[in-house]
């Protein structure tokens, strides 16, 4: 019999520990590249459904990026079992979006606030109304003071978080709605991040990059994603070993 993990999707490896900050990009391979190209010693702590995971040094701090998978039943999965059974106080998603608002183009970054979304996560919380997913402001504050001082176009704002990639029902229009409201982009996770981290009263802030705009239908070469990845994942990573932790 093998050791008994305390969770059930992440089993950290012997000898390897998870830092109290995570960054997680959708993609388990964008986590193998971060952890390759910008963190000193990068150690591998979890490959459990290739969900690659890896801690190592930014700025001589110990921080950690692990893949979420796609949509909100992923990566809450995830974030879960990192704030419960690892000690992680604090989790970064850096990842891709299509933007929505007129005003937001590709390249951009764009820091969420707060997450609108069809998912019926927070029905779970079981609060009457509706919860409001939103950002841990110290580390909001914290990406937006990095952005700035690397001279990144930046915006600030909420975010549609859909359980959709494909709509089955196009007449229902729901990007045209989002934007008539005020969304600036699309993607699939913040919401639920955000959730899970009001439930387990951890921090949490997504930092993400305009791959795409869904109705200028602009879009971004995989070398300019590359590039404009650089900069999210600069922005999250200053922003990671700024954030505050436990001694
Ligand atoms: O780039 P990532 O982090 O995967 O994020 C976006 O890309 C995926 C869809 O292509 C969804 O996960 C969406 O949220
Ligand atoms: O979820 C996503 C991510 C990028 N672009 C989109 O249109 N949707």
């Amino acid at each position: 019999m093998g050791k008994i993990s305390p969770s059930a999707c992440i089993d950290v490896k012997d000898g390897t520990h998870v830092a109290k900050v995570v960054l997680m990009p959708g993609d388990p391979l964008r986590a193998k590249y971060v952890a390759e190209h910008y963190l000193e010693n990068p150690v591998l702590f979890n490959d459990v459904r290739g969900m690659l995971g890896y801690t190592g040094l930014f700025e001589g701090k110990e921080v950690s990026v692990m893949g979420s998978g796609m949509g909100i039943p992923s990566l809450t999965l995830y974030a879960h079992e990192l704030f419960s059974f690892y000690g992680v106080e604090a989790i970064i998603r850096i990842g891709s979006a299509g933007g929505i608002a007129d005003s937001v183009k590709c390249r951009d970054v764009l820091l969420a606030m707060s997450a609108t979304t069809n998912s019926a996560y927070s029905d779970a919380i079981d609060l009457p109304g509706y919860v409001a997913p939103t950002a841990d402001w110290g580390m909001l504050k914290t990406a937006w003071d990095m952005a700035e001082e690397m001279g990144v176009r930046t915006s600030v704002g909420s975010v549609y978080t859909s359980d959709f990639f494909y709509y089955p029902n196009a007449a229902m229009k729901v990007n045209e709605k989002a934007k008539a409201v005020g969304l600036m982009a699309v993607e699939m996770e913040t919401a639920g991040l955000y959730l899970t981290a009001m439930a387990d009263h951890k921090k949490a802030l997504s930092v993400l990059s305009i791959s795409d705009h869904v109705f200028s239908g602009e879009h971004l070469s995989p070398e300019e994603i590359r590039d404009s990845f650089h900069e999210m994942m600069e922005i999250a990573l200053k922003t990671a070993v700024r954030t505050e932790v436990s001694e």
